[in-house]
């Protein structure tokens, strides 16, 4: 049985800096933003997010949450503008989501939780793969977007149809064809900040821009988020719920606003 880390209680986010001493670091994620305290930053340029659908490769339950994966051999789904300098790669996304709507995003705002938080994760085409980015202080940068309660969102669709196929740790399907880019709001407006992979090995490494806007999802929607496992076939079943890491110490970091 496997004794990694995870979000229950004997191995969730309070035990990882045991295993990874890094967890206490100075600009670890996620963070609370308080609006009122981000710096409006009229040097940040507008986020360029450019996606080709045909580079999806397929989705997976990697038993902390699922994510769908993405050909970054070349430069044709990238991230530019915003706080980064260079091109950076998406690589995947995947989400975070609690057992009840109450809770289940990683960021805050206020201290307020959203039932759902979406990462879009890309990579700093200077170094030569997303492993050799995540060592770096620049190597990653993953777009944040949170999700709330309202109406079903049908772009969300094509993801939630595929979780039958999905449902245990380790499965994984065919998807295609998946623009991640139906996913965005309408308004690009983001807080910016430095920060870390929110997952062990928690790496300190990712430039955080956490859009504003949320994008909607319903309750119905929600539950068959949680409906996904944890666990293996055959597995005692562990429903997948709470994947989520609590704000950390902001330590003296700044949040800018690419608004005012
Ligand atoms: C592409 O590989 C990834 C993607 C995300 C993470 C975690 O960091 C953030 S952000 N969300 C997470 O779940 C990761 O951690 C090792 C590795
Ligand atoms: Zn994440």
């Amino acid at each position: 049985m496997s004794h990694g880390w995870g979000y229950g209680a004997n191995n969730g986010p309070e035990t990882w800096g045991k295993d990874f001493p890094v967890a206490n670091g100075r600009r670890q994620s996620p963070i609370n933003i308080v609006p009122k305290e981000a710096q409006y930053d009229s040097t940040l340029k507008s986020l360029k997010l450019k996606y080709d659908p045909s580079n999806t490769k397929g989705i997976l339950n990697n038993g902390h949450s699922f994510q769908v994966d993405y050909e970054d051999d070349a430069n044709s789904s990238i991230l530019t503008g915003g706080p980064i300098s260079g091109t950076y790669r998406l690589k995947q996304f995947h989400f975070h989501w609690g057992a009840s709507n109450d809770r289940g995003s990683e960021h805050t705002i206020n201290g307020i939780k959203s039932p759902c938080e979406l990462h879009l994760v890309h990579w700093n085409t200077k170094y030569p793969s997303f492993g050799e980015g995540a060592s770096q202080p620049d190597g990653l940068a993953v777009v944040g977007v949170f999700l709330k309660i309202s109406a079903a969102n049908p772009r969300l669709q094509k993801v939630l149809d595929a979780f039958d196929s999905i449902k245990t740790k380790g499965k994984q399907t065919v998807f295609a064809n998946f623009d991640p880019k139906t996913l965005l709001p309408d308004s690009m407006d983001f807080w910016t900040y430095d920060g870390s992979l929110t997952t062990p090995p928690l790496l300190e490494s990712v430039s955080w821009i956490v859009l504003k806007e949320p994008i909607s999802v319903s309750r119905t929607q929600m539950a068959r988020f949680r409906g996904l496992l944890f666990t293996r076939e055959g597995e005692a079943p562990c429903c997948m719920v709470d994947n989520y890491r609590p704000p950390q110490p902001l330590k003296g970091r700044q949040v800018r606003a690419s608004f005012k």
